[in-house]
């Protein structure tokens, strides 16, 4: 058993993961064949993972969404877009995620003839299936672009496909220059539906992108958050001084904060891991969630963003545990079903996987403990 291992079999909840970010590379290539797409640099899926991940890994969002536009083309019809959710539930079930909320935009799968609704419909018909074959939960989020000007649409597609899976309303797409307070209308509409909200902010723009995310649009959830930082005083050794009154409040009000570590870096949100402000977050008992944003791009599982938090941040078991919660609790599904994840899967999950830590612990040395 290795710590490696051990994160991989642990019950994950992911909150924050772009289907459109996280195809496998073999099936880019298997339907960029069938449409005839002639913008891959190779057919090879090893180097085409590479590739997309070196064009994002750039330090910057514009870059960074740049691959989008490869992964969307493909994605152009009810067969693709099945077939890209029902793998990505596979892919789930190997990372041990045990529950996800996943997001696209309907807007950017249009090209091919297409309406909105029969995007919604793929997708879901691919996850049910996936939830049926892999046994893993799902929700679905639908994200309308800061750079166009249909979010109003897509956020009451969102509201009338809530009973067939659809959980909430994202605003994704480059931050500078796109304030969410452009967007109002939709965010206005999903709170008078009493829907759900959650908003990228602060990865790209500072602490007032937070600010106006929570206080104009009414975000129940924020993704990214990383410059919620700006709002802390910190000393020379990184202890907290004081609280800003937006940090304060995002704090009190328990505000789920979707982070993506590794994704920060490639955007250049943070320079580098070590300085990110996850730690103090977590420190702080801000309500934090890990996440994967875009697998692909990022070159990301939940396994690897727990793996990063132990070997940067020092995260233990319990930690895990902790955070695994925080992030059920702020699902955007029922009260009832998260307590059922929580009750009946996470917490028996990470019990059976103390208990086998344990007796491994008990027969190995002390150097080949793993972690606990
Ligand atoms: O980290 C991110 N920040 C902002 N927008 C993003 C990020 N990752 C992906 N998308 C955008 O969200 C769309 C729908 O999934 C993607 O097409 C991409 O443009
Ligand atoms: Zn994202």
């Amino acid at each position: 058993m290795t710590t490696e291992l051990i994160l991989k079999t642990i019950p994950k909840v992911l909150l924050h993961d772009h289907l459109d970010g996280g195809l496998r590379p073999q099936t880019i290539i298997e339907l960029a064949d069938e449409i005839k797409y002639k913008k891959l640099p190779t057919k090879d899926p090893i180097e085409l993972g590479e590739w997309f991940h070196r064009g994002a890994n750039k330090g910057n969002l514009v870059e960074y969404l740049q691959g989008f536009e490869h992964t969307t083309a493909v994605m152009q019809t009810k067969e693709s877009l099945i077939r890209v959710a029902y793998e990505m539930m596979e892919d789930m079930k190997k990372d041990g995620v045990v529950y996800v909320e996943t997001r696209f935009a309907p807007a950017l799968h249009l090209e091919k003839g297409l309406y909105l609704e029969d995007t919604v419909k793929a997708v879901l018909e691919g996850l049910e299936k996936g939830k049926e074959d892999f046994g893993v939960g799902y929700g679905l989020i639908l994200c309308g672009m800061r750079n166009m000007k249909n979010s109003l649409e897509i956020a009451e597609l969102a509201v009338n496909f809530r009973r067939q899976g659809v959980v909430g309303f994202d605003l994704a797409g480059e931050e500078g220059g796109y304030p969410p307070k452009k967007h109002i209308d939709a965010f206005q509409f999903i709170q008078r539906a009493n829907f759900n909200i959650t908003i990228h902010a602060g990865e790209a723009f500072g602490k007032e992108s937070i600010w106006q995310a929570i206080q104009w649009c009414g975000a129940h959830r924020i993704g990214h958050a990383t410059r919620l930082i700006e709002d802390i005083v910190l000393d020379n050794e990184g202890n907290v001084v004081a609280f800003g009154d937006l940090a304060q409040y995002v704090l009190d009000k328990r505000i789920p904060l979707e982070i993506c570590l590794l994704s920060n870096v490639h955007t250049g949100a943070v320079d580098k891991i070590e300085n990110h402000p996850f730690g103090i977050f977590y420190r702080e008992k801000f309500r934090v969630t890990l996440n994967t944003d875009d697998r692909l791009m990022s070159d990301t599982t939940m396994t690897k963003e727990f793996m990063t938090a132990v070997k940067y941040f020092n995260l233990n078991f319990d930690d895990f545990e902790k955070i695994t919660i925080n992030s059920m609790k702020s699902a955007f599904i029922p009260y009832k079903e998260r307590l059922h994840y929580i009750y009946n899967v996470i917490k028996p999950g990470y019990q059976k996987m103390r208990e086998q830590i344990l007796s491994f612990n008990n027969i190995k040395g002390e150097n080949e403990k793993v972690i606990q």
